[in-house]
């Protein structure tokens, strides 16, 4: 059977004035935990929302567990828990009395399924205190629960650690690896900060603008982001040469902007600047450095760390 259970091909959404996707193509696989990252008004929550049957597209084709077509998708969807926008919780009410609302709601039967998703999530001990008392972790915490309710295979989450403090990220990212990792959860969730997801999720799909700008893996990523001696010279053979046969190093890569990224020699700059030198080449950039995901992420985007939202 494929591992593929989730599949966009020129998956576009076009509203009056805006095209808030643009022939997506993406696959996700059975096991993974995806981090969606963009910047406001990337397309996110407009792609979040055509999986889950919130809104429809203009164009393309958009497959679950390898069904496609109105019908199938709406059955496929049973297989699937999200929290799209902040869930409707009842501030006076607790957890449990909650949770109790949204599985009649939702014609749920099973009540332990209560108890068992509190569990997942770490609620179960928050007894009487009402849902007013708790900190927007435990509040995003129980969002997760109800989403959790129908037992899904795919669980989906819209920026879920937005605005939380650091305590409340770390419990929102620990428990996506429980889920994962436990109950082999398969999950979906976004955010606008890629360094938010870091080491929660192992494969990162990049959205700028309505279009898919990068698929990345965890491991991938960490390449790309290494402290390295960037070289940038008028003969990058020759470059590579020198750094096998004269430096015996085959450590580094060739970047797409032509600069070599050297992993060895981090200490020693000037054996590097000599040997070139020595094979006289013209050496027009030559220093240590690294990026920072979110450098990474916005020479991905093309963009600055204050773009404001075009939604506003
Ligand atoms: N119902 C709508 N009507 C018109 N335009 C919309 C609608 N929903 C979204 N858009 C536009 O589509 C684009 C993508 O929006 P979307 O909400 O998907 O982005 P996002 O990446 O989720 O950002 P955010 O984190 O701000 O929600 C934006 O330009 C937005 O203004």
């Amino acid at each position: 059977m494929s591992s593929i259970i989730l599949e966009a091909k020129s998956l576009t959404k076009e509203y009056k004035q805006t095209l808030a996707l643009d022939h997506i193509n993406l696959q996700i696989k059975k096991g993974k935990i995806y981090g969606f990252i963009g910047q406001n008004g990337a397309g996110k929550t407009t792609f979040l929302r055509l999986v889950t049957g919130l809104a429809f597209p203009t164009s393309g084709t958009l497959s679950l567990w390898g069904n496609s077509g109105t019908e199938e998708l709406q059955k496929q969807r049973k297989r699937i828990g999200s929290m799209i926008e902040t869930p409707a919780l009842f501030p006076s009410m607790t957890a449990y009395q909650n949770m109790e609302v949204q599985r009649i709601q939702r014609g749920i039967p099973d009540k332990s399924v209560i108890k068992r998703t509190l569990d997942m999530v770490g609620l179960q001990d928050t007894g009487k205190k009402s849902v007013r008392n708790f900190s927007l972790g435990m509040r995003q915490r129980l969002g997760i629960a109800i989403a959790l309710l129908n037992t899904p295979e795919l669980l989906i989450l819209d920026e879920p650690i937005n605005g939380l403090d650091p305590a409340g990220i770390v419990e929102i990212r620990n428990l996506l690896k429980i889920l994962n990792k436990e109950y082999g959860m398969t999950i979906l969730v976004s955010s606008h900060i890629l360094e938010e997801l870091y080491q929660t999720a192992s494969e990162f799909i990049l959205i700028d603008h309505g279009k898919i700008i990068e698929e990345i893996s965890d491991y991938e990523l960490n390449e790309r982001c290494k402290r390295h001696i960037a070289i940038k010279t008028t003969d990058v053979q020759k470059t590579v040469l020198v750094l096998e046969e004269n430096l015996h190093t085959d450590n580094f890569k060739l970047m797409p902007d032509g600069i070599i990224r050297l992993y060895d020699y981090l200490n020693d700059l000037e054996t590097v600047a000599s040997a070139l030198a020595e094979s006289h080449i013209l050496v027009t950039g030559l220093s240590v450095s690294s990026d920072t995901l979110e450098d990474y992420f916005l020479s991905k985007i093309g963009g600055t760390k204050d773009v404001k939202s075009p939604k506003n």
